[in-house]
């Protein structure tokens, strides 16, 4: 008989993990369940699910596998209400979200009664949210974290990886802990960090207008993440509280240090912090795709005249190279404007990106 799977909050990762189901496991049977009914039938609508279910204590039971992809204090309070569910005895529980301490800890619930719970996180996606951004290929060569509890059969955690294995990420097995030291310092202090950029800036735009005309190129890059869900964040900063005041303590010291690099003018040294800023940061792997570039998006900067979307759109067609979708962004100046070319995979982006600039068009991966 084939498999049910039932995914809670239907949203970017619920979405995408159902879409990377459903192309390794085809017979399986896909049932959706989110607080957003509308999200929800979107999601049926675009095939991403089979069903969409106005109940969730009624699928849970029937399930063999049961995905929570809700906001992660959403996702505790999911797991006291299965805990009190006659579950199927060999189905497997799991989650997608950001922090793991707090959701392992909460998990003992479930794992009392003796049902499985392995705690996972795909480390890729997007500032975008619901149903529509889902993608089947948004993990390809994304980390996926999985923290099973100790006494969780390996045999279990293989069965769990097979039934994510159409996501094309590398699975990773990591203590709670350990996971979310780390995400807080490459994930969410960064987020802290871009929405008190966005903040000041904000500040600033009050006292003289011509500051947001001018926010662009670097301020995009480095706040692109300020445009995410507020719910989302708000949970994972209430989970990752500890982690996150000494990483920001140590931010501060940070701030300090380059306060002083600003005040003592010593131009060698104000070259060094970033020298070394670049050597690191250009160290870091590429191809181990973080969660940066998930949409394999091409940035192109255009003239503002008529006819010249259509050129681009025919230099890629001429090349056989599908486009998933075109955006027109606000005009940098007054004879520029930027289209945002999205693709389904890096392969395809590289070659719009290659034939596009031998027609002398500029591009960038990021804005
Ligand atoms: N957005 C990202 O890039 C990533 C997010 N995550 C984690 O994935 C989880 C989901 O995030 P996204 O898919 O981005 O958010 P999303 O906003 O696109 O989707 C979440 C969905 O959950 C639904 N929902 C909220 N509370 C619910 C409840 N009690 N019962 C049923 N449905 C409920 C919402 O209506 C929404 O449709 C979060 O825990 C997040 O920490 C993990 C990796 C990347
Ligand atoms: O938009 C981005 O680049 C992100 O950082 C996405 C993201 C958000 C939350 C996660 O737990 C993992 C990845």
């Amino acid at each position: 008989m084939d498999k049910r799977v039932l995914i809670i909050g239907v949203g970017l990762i619920g979405g995408s993990i159902a879409l990377a189901i459903k192309k390794e496991h085809p017979g399986a049977y896909i049932i959706g369940y989110d607080l957003n009914e509308e999200n929800c039938r979107l999601a049926e609508r675009m095939n991403i699910i089979d069903e969409c279910s106005p109940s969730f204590e009624k699928e849970a039971v029937k399930s063999d596998l049961i995905i929570l992809a809700c906001p992660v204090e959403e996702v505790e309070q999911k797991i006291c209400q299965l805990a009190e569910l006659p579950l199927k005895p060999e189905a497997i529980i799991t989650d997608v979200g950001s922090t793991k301490v707090k959701i392992m800890e909460k998990s003992a619930v479930l794992r009392k009664k003796g049902a499985v719970f392995i705690g996972g996180h795909p480390m890729a996606g997007s500032h975008k949210s619901g149903a529509g951004s889902a993608r089947k290929h948004l993990f390809e060569n994304a980390f996926y974290i999985l923290t099973p509890a100790k006494d969780t059969n390996e045999e279990i955690v293989c069965e769990l990886k097979d039934w994510l294995k159409g996501t094309g990420a590398n699975f990773v097995i990591m203590e709670p802990e350990e996971h979310d030291m780390i995400t807080g310092v490459v994930s969410h202090l960064p987020h802290l960090i871009a929405a008190g950029i966005v903040s000041q800036v904000e500040k600033h735009s009050g006292i003289n207008e011509r500051v947001r005309w001018l926010a662009a190129g670097g301020f995009r890059d480095i706040t692109r993440i300020a445009s995410s869900s507020p719910a989302m964040w708000g949970d994972i900063v209430k989970h990752n509280q500890s982690s996150l005041l000494s990483l920001i303590d140590e931010w501060i010291d940070e701030m300090k240090h380059i306060k002083e690099l600003v005040q003592s003018g010593n131009k060698n040294n104000i070259y060094n912090y970033f020298a070394n800023a670049k050597k690191f940061r250009d160290s870091l792997p590429v191809r181990a795709r973080g969660a940066i570039d998930a949409f394999y998006d091409l940035y192109v900067d255009v003239l503002d005249k008529p006819g010249v979307i259509s050129h681009v759109t025919t230099i890629l067609a001429e090349k056989k190279i599908s486009l998933t979708n075109i955006r027109i962004l606000e005009a940098r100046e007054d004879v520029f404007g930027v289209l945002r070319l999205s693709f389904q995979t890096e392969e395809d982006r590289q070659k719009a990106r290659d034939c596009l600039n031998e027609n002398d068009y500029e591009t960038y991966l990021n804005m």
